[in-house]
């Protein structure tokens, strides 16, 4: 077996006699802080390769690379992920030795010392992270395996890089996980394997417990005592928002010592403090920090926090906590993940486990929410929650509340639950106090924020997100304490009575998959502010619109009228009519009364936060519609329609599109009394005795009044029809009406027959092409109103079944499929099987496509199709006076309608 042996120094200063050994240089001492020497980079070539106590980089000794040719193009498609040249040591998480083994050799083409050498040494990999370059949030595991013939030099470079790693004091040794098996789809355990090797890559020692039940995690945590959570660096959830709320409470409930925040006034008006809380109310049960804890463990003991832990924790609020390395880590498996978006930028268990181990740290605020409520014994009991992301009533609490019926639909209950609670649209009737924060601007009004947006006034700071390194977070959390308003002055609170359809107190930005930029797009990890955001009572289609705001990139949900967005520190609720509950991070709270304060930076996460976040202030300005929406924002609203469906209208295909028009108009015309319905039926009497010969053709545009059956039959040409003509139709236009066609004459034929005629046609032609979809696309899933989930194959028949259970009438259906059949059979089957088609489209058809001038007429250049698109029809186009058109996707003499094409000048 060969070994690569002659490693060429190119450095000047490895001028040594065994170039394969490393050159040490000794900086400023006795301990020598670079390293220098040759190695093998596995799929990539020799390398010269430099370690410094902050990272490792290298150099391609290619000669036939010069130093300024990109490298990428240089080393080839093959290499692009290996053109890293450097790694710093804090993105390093593991370094290993192994053994002697295989290193590949890169596939370049270069005579001067690749080839020829022998493909087997010593190696040592470095672990590190590679950050995604679209998408910088996203982080993935990468290996760079270096090889040299000498077995020392590898283990000496190995070792070095260890005890660089083990200066990362930051870093995490020993964590205990909790996993809910439950989490999202139920794959917390999947996500929990899928990262768990690299934990033990990287000797991050952890205790894996999967819970049993609900409250396990925080039952857990209530007990545990501080000496063993000492043992731990970290407490990592491997679920959602609602499983790490869970653990946050029962680390926080028995651990944070803080006065409440003031309670709701009663019908008096008069606010009580803190302190009158604390004084005059004997059953505020508060932890006594100075009662001796069961627990010995010095750390526990405020006293023996320090300056910086005082700081990270909040003056405001006194707690025992094990030790200040000690941070929350989440690694994403729920079914929104609004924390794990928030502080690492992306949705990812992979990000988040990187960011664990290699000791990413955030400060986080916490909302201690507070539920009052009567008792025997007092008349404010209270009952405190901490949340990490959001609380909100109303709306919000309603389709917590909904969805929890549904949680067997998995993330999919959100969207029929919010559907549902839209739907009924509940206001409820509340008082709200807020404490004005003192950074708080007078309450600018919708309008006002709306031309300041437009014309560009709006302050940066106002719109800044939160991002890694962020300068509001990081100022603030080391900034002396913002002196806070006297809550005994009633002037520093504000008070708002009325309906509202939500009341959200959000503590970070909440970003998630349906909200892209959060409730709040500037609502940062530790700024102390709970940001208020009050929605009163306003009709459907506002509401609605808001939340379009709300689920689009760069949309404005705050700017309404009916919106109220507040920065505060602490705000009190009451309810004073019909209630719903509160939904705090995921979890129901039912609460008449209850007041919520911020605790600034008061728990640390291990994450780094969300990369660079582009704000919207371009696309804004870039987006026309968005001007006029911020100008004239009803106007827009209509506009925006508008244009949409006309330019969705305009895409259509014309077969498609002129059967949808033509009914539509049809039932217009019919809702506006200029016809009537009966006119137009079919009856062979009138057809025969009275010549009323219209009769054969309009009871196939006649598809109903406008009611929701009729949107049905639209909907099912606009999506359905169009997919076929887009699809197997494509570029077979005359095929596709003749389609419709043979079902019109179908189903005249049929209903000679008594028994089996219907005044109104369209409705079974309509499910001819639900059938004839559904054998073209078997095997396209299909959503049942979001609660069945079935092949297209399937789709006409769940169809029939979905009449039968509302009580409609199955001919038209049974009909459909029965004529969608005969027609599928005749074209495809029976041909498939060898027999005659006795269905060809007949050639006057080909004439009336092309008098009528639309779709691809006879004579067209065939375009090469789309491989996407469906099977069965594959290859029957007729190039009408050009060649033979055999299947334009399967090669020629293969398949079931190959030399079926025919040329106009030629006979058939
Ligand atoms: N073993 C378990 N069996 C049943 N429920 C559990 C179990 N472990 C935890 N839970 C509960 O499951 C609830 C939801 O968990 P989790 O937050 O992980 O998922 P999710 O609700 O799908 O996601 P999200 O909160 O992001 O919307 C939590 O309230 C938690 O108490």
């Amino acid at each position: 077996m060969d070994r690569i042996g002659d490693f060429n120094m190119k450095d000047d200063d490895a001028n040594d006699d065994d170039d394969s050994r490393p050159i040490i240089h000794s900086v400023g001492g006795e301990e020598p802080s670079i390293l220098t020497s040759n190695f093998f980079l596995d799929h990539v070539g020799e390398v010269f390769l430099t370690l410094k106590p902050d990272g490792l980089s290298w150099k391609l000794m290619d000669s036939l690379c010069n130093d300024n040719e990109d490298r990428s193009t240089c080393l080839g498609i093959q290499f692009l992920s290996k053109q890293d040249t450097s790694i710093n040591i804090s993105d390093v998480y593991a370094v290993e030795f192994i053994d002697w083994g295989l290193v590949h050799k890169t596939l370049l083409t270069n005579p001067g010392f690749l080839l020829g050498h022998a493909s087997e040494m010593y190696r040592f990999t470095v672990h590190g992270i590679e950050r995604s370059k679209s998408q910088p949030s996203l982080w993935a595991p990468t290996v760079f395996t270096f090889a040299h013939v000498d077995k020392q030099t590898c283990q000496m470079w190995a070792n070095r890089m260890n005890s660089y790693l083990s200066l990362e004091t930051d870093r995490p040794r020993n964590l205990l996980v909790y996993v809910n098996p439950g989490s999202g789809k139920g794959n917390g355990c999947r996500t929990w394997e899928s990262v768990a090797p690299i934990f033990s890559q990287a000797k991050v020692k952890t205790k894996v417990i999967v819970t049993e039940r609900a409250g396990h995690a925080r039952d857990a945590m209530a007990s545990i005592t501080n000496r063993e959570l000492n043992l731990y660096d970290g407490i990592v959830a491997v679920g959602g928002d609602g499983f790490f709320n869970e653990i946050l409470n029962g680390i926080l409930l028995p651990r944070h010592r803080a006065p409440y925040p003031p309670t709701p006034p009663d019908d008096d008006p008069t606010i009580e403090t803190e302190s009158d809380v604390l004084l005059h109310d004997p059953t505020v049960t508060i932890v006594d920090p100075t009662v001796p804890n069961d627990d010995e463990s010095p750390l526990l003991k405020r006293s023996t926090l320090n300056e910086s832990q005082a700081v990270n924790l909040n003056q405001d609020s006194e707690m025992s906590f094990p030790n200040e390395r000690f941070r929350f880590g989440l690694i994403p498996s729920g079914s929104t993940d609004a924390i794990v978006i928030c502080t690492t930028g992306v949705r990812d268990p992979m990000t988040s486990a990187l960011q664990i181990i290699l000791g990413k740290r955030v400060c986080l605020d916490i909302a201690q929410v507070v539920k009052w409520e009567k008792s025997h014994t007092s008349k404010n009991k209270p009952h405190v929650r901490y949340a990490a992301s959001f609380a909100g009533y109303g709306f919000y609490g309603d389709v917590i509340t909904e969805s929890e019926k549904y949680r067997w639909m998995g993330p999919k209950r959100y969207d029929y639950a919010g559907t549902k609670v839209f739907l009924r649209h509940r206001s409820y009737e509340a008082k709200v106090a807020y404490m004005k924060a003192e950074s708080e601007k007078t309450n600018v009004g919708a309008n006002a924020r709306r031309i300041k947006a437009f014309w560009g006034l709006t302050k940066e700071s106002e719109r800044i997100a939160c991002r890694a390194k962020c300068d509001i977070c990081n100022t603030t959390s080391v900034a002396p304490q913002r002196e806070k308003p006297d809550p005994k002055q009633e002037s520093n609170w504000v008070r708002v009575k009325g309906r509202f359809l939500s009341i959200g107190a959000a503590v970070i930005s909440c970003r998630n998959d349906k909200a892209p930029d959060g409730l709040v797009v500037d609502a940062h990890l530790s700024d102390g502010f709970l940001h208020l955001v009050l929605i009163k009572e306003c009709p459907r289609a506002f509401y609605l619109w808001h939340l379009t705001q709300l689920a689009r990139k760069g949309g404005t949900p705050l700017n309404f009228d009916f919106v109220e967005h507040h920065k505060t520190t602490t705000f009190t609720f009451t309810s004073s009519g019909e209630e719903s509950v509160w939904n705090v991070d995921g979890e129901i709270l039912q609460a008449r009364k209850l007041s919520a304060q911020v605790f600034r930076g008061l728990i640390s996460l291990f994450a780094s936060g969300p990369e660079t976040y582009k704000t919207h202030f371009a696309d804004f300005i870039q987006e026309p519609a968005s001007i006029i929406n911020n100008v004239y924002p009803f106007s827009l609203f209509f506009f925006n329609v508008i244009l949409n469906s006309f330019r969705y209208y305009n895409s259509l295909p014309p077969v498609a599109k002129t059967y949808a028009t033509i009914c539509f108009f049809m039932s217009l015309c019919s809702e506006l009394n200029l016809y009537s319905p009966w006119t137009v039926a079919l009856s062979y009497e009138d057809v025969f005795k009275h010549f009323q010969i219209w009769r054969l053709v309009t009871n196939f545009i006649f598809l109903g009044s406008f009611s929701l059956t009729f949107a049905f039959r639209l909907f099912i040409i606009l999506k359905y029809g169009v997919q076929l003509e887009r699809g197997p139709f494509d570029k077979r236009t005359a095929d596709y009406v003749w389609m419709f066609f043979f079902g019109a004459f179908s189903l005249l034929a049929i209903s000679v027959i008594p028994f089996l005629r219907s005044p109104f046609m369209g409705a079974s032609l309509v499910f001819m092409i639900v059938y004839v979809w559904g054998r073209e696309f078997p095997n396209t899933r299909i959503n049942i109103y979001g609660l069945v989930e079935l092949k297209g194959f399937y789709l006409p028949w769940a169809m029939v079944a979905l009449d039968l259970v509302f009580g409609d009438t199955l001919m038209p259906s049974l009909l459909g499929i029965g004529v969608g059949h005969l027609y599928y059979f005749l074209t495809v089957l029976h041909p498939l099987a060898g027999g005659t088609d006795f269905c060809k489209t007949p050639f006057w058809v080909h004439k009336l496509v092309k008098y009528w001038g639309r779709g691809y007429q006879m004579n067209s250049p065939v375009k090469k199709a789309d491989p996407s698109t469906g099977v069965a029809f594959q290859g029957r186009s007729y190039r009408v006076g050009g060649t033979s058109s055999a299947s334009t996707r399967y090669p020629p003499n293969v398949g079931a309608f190959n030399g079926r094409s025919r040329r106009m000048d030629t006979s058939s």
